[in-house]
């Protein structure tokens, strides 16, 4: 490895509002590094790599790239003169063909005539994606149509079709299931051949394990780089955090427990080939893990849970009623905190106060004009947000301008302020720091504890193995093995009976 650095950042400092995002920060990426990038929600860190990959713009300070001074106007920008960002939400354009996603701002090359060279770019996109080592997905697909891990893989394949010098990927890894996961290593090692990575994850051992160095943020500040022979779990995590975090993180009994009561059942459902034939059933006081790889119908099953999908056959029954619509499900006193939290969960351009009341307009207090007050609505949505510690100005803060763990903290308490009896969350600690998902798993062990019932669907096998009273693991759209909590259980038992 060389140490000339391909891009620094001097004094940068950025603000929204009353909000200071970055303070005077000093940041080298060397060229053949993968640099990590570590820090709780709402440290800065996507501030940060997306002024390098031309998003916006720092309010003081500079940047050189390969020696040159950088300030790129877009990110189509920076991708053409070699920096590209893989960014934590979804990046692809819903309504548009994965072809046309990937040659987005590009089109002219396949221009003839005035016209685009539809299938000429097909092609294109086809050996991009070829190229990446992506398979299954089909250029002419509309974006929108494909799961969250699909169109984030082809985000990847977009960005690495440019042979770009420096690949900021911020937070991608908990968006793909184990398969995925594989496939965005192995371009980080092709990356670090070519140039240099910025790498965001919450995950320590991943970070450690895919970085050579890792530089700490905390309240827009950068506080210490790390070398790889100075990485150490703890130094790491009090510089993070500004303490040590103590405590238990994952549940502490160890043997599987249930109130008698089946309060969600599934039976012999089937969604198209994505879910065949399942049935299940969850009792009060229980959380029901599943899990598999991404395509195993895992993600379906959670929606079809909550009504969100039509079924082909079966029925799902929460607390008596038969669920086939997602407002059916809501009156049942259930929950579902979405895998795609932007498009599915969120309303992004509402304020938290409102995306938070939005489900328990009917328990927030009313004032003498059956109207609901103001104060009422603050109080109610006070509790969630102390409680999952959001960061944010006020609860009038927009949710569509909060990080990323910030926003997955308000459809959690969403969710938990109008006291759902049944939670479907899928992938519920997407994207959020260390703290926060300690804070989540004594919440859901608290709401198990008073009855309430949780299916979790997760990517993280140790998440599973430490919340579930029992894990389902899914392939091919069927339920195929179901583990018993225990403290034998191993990570290994669980992902080679996915495969
Ligand atoms: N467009 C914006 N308007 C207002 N505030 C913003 C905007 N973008 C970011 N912020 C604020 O800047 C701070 C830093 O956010 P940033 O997204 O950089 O954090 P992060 O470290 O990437 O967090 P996470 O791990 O949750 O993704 C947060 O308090 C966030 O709410």
């Amino acid at each position: 490895m060389t140490s000339e650095n391909v891009l620094t950042v001097t004094d940068m400092s950025k603000t929204f509002g009353v909000v200071r995002a970055l303070k005077g920060v000093d940041f080298q990426l060397r060229d053949g590094e993968v640099h990590g990038l570590i820090g709780e929600n709402g440290s800065g860190k996507s501030t940060l790599t997306s002024i390098i990959a031309g998003q916006q713009n720092a309010d003081r300070g500079q940047m050189a790239f390969q020696g040159a001074p950088w300030a790129p106007g877009s990110t189509n920008e920076a991708l053409e003169a070699g920096v590209g960002m893989i960014v934590q939400e979804s990046g692809t354009v819903p309504g548009i063909t994965v072809a046309e996603n990937m040659f987005l701002g590009a089109s002219r090359r396949f221009s003839r005539f005035g016209l685009v060279d539809r299938k000429a770019m097909g092609l294109g996109a086809a050996e991009a994606l070829a190229a990446a080592g992506i398979e299954g997905i089909e250029p002419s697909a509309v974006a929108g149509s494909l799961d969250f891990q699909a169109r984030k893989l082809v985000e990847l394949a977009r960005v690495m079709m440019h042979r770009p010098k420096v690949v900021v990927i911020d937070e991608t890894t908990t968006a793909l299931s184990q398969d995925g996961r594989q496939t965005l290593y192995r371009l980080v090692t092709e990356q670090k051949a070519r140039g240099a990575v910025v790498f965001i994850s919450h995950d320590l051992e991943e970070i450690m394990t895919v970085c050579d160095r890792l530089t700490v943020l905390r309240d827009g500040e950068l506080i210490r780089t790390f070398d790889k022979n100075e990485f150490d779990e703890d130094a790491i995590r009090a510089a993070m955090i500004g303490r040590n975090l103590e405590g238990q993180y994952y549940r502490e009994d160890t043997a599987p427990s249930a109130r008698p009561e089946v309060v969600l059942a599934a039976e012999r459902v089937t969604v198209g080939a994505k879910v065949v034939d399942v049935s299940l059933e969850v009792r009060s006081g229980e959380i029901v893990g599943i899990g598999g790889l991404s395509h195993s119908g895992m993600h379906e099953l959670g929606k079809a849970l909550f009504g969100a999908v039509r079924l082909d056959a079966g029925t799902v029954t929460a607390r008596g009623r038969r669920i086939t619509s997602e407002p059916q499900a809501v009156r049942a006193a259930m929950g579902y905190v979405s895998k795609d939290r932007d498009t599915e969960s969120l309303s992004l351009t509402a304020s938290i106060r409102d995306n938070i009341a939005s489900a328990g307009l009917r328990l927030i207090g009313r004032g003498r004009a059956g109207l609901i007050t103001s104060r009422a609505e603050r109080r109610y949505v006070q509790r969630p947000m102390e409680q999952l510690a959001v960061k944010a100005t006020s609860s009038a803060q927009v949710v569509g301008t909060l990080s990323g763990g910030n926003k997955q903290k308000v459809v959690f308490g969403k969710w938990i302020a109008c006291g759902s009896e049944i939670l479907i969350l899928d992938c519920p600690t997407r994207g959020v720091d260390v703290g926060v998902k300690q804070a989540m798993y004594q919440l859901m062990a608290d709401l198990k504890n008073e009855g309430k019932a949780i299916v979790m669907v997760s990517e993280e096998m140790t998440e599973l193995m430490g919340m579930c009273d029992r894990v389902l693991i899914m392939k091919e759209g069927r339920v195929t093995r179901e583990f018993e909590r225990s403290p034998e259980l191993t990570e290994m038992e669980i992902i080679q009976c996915m495969i």
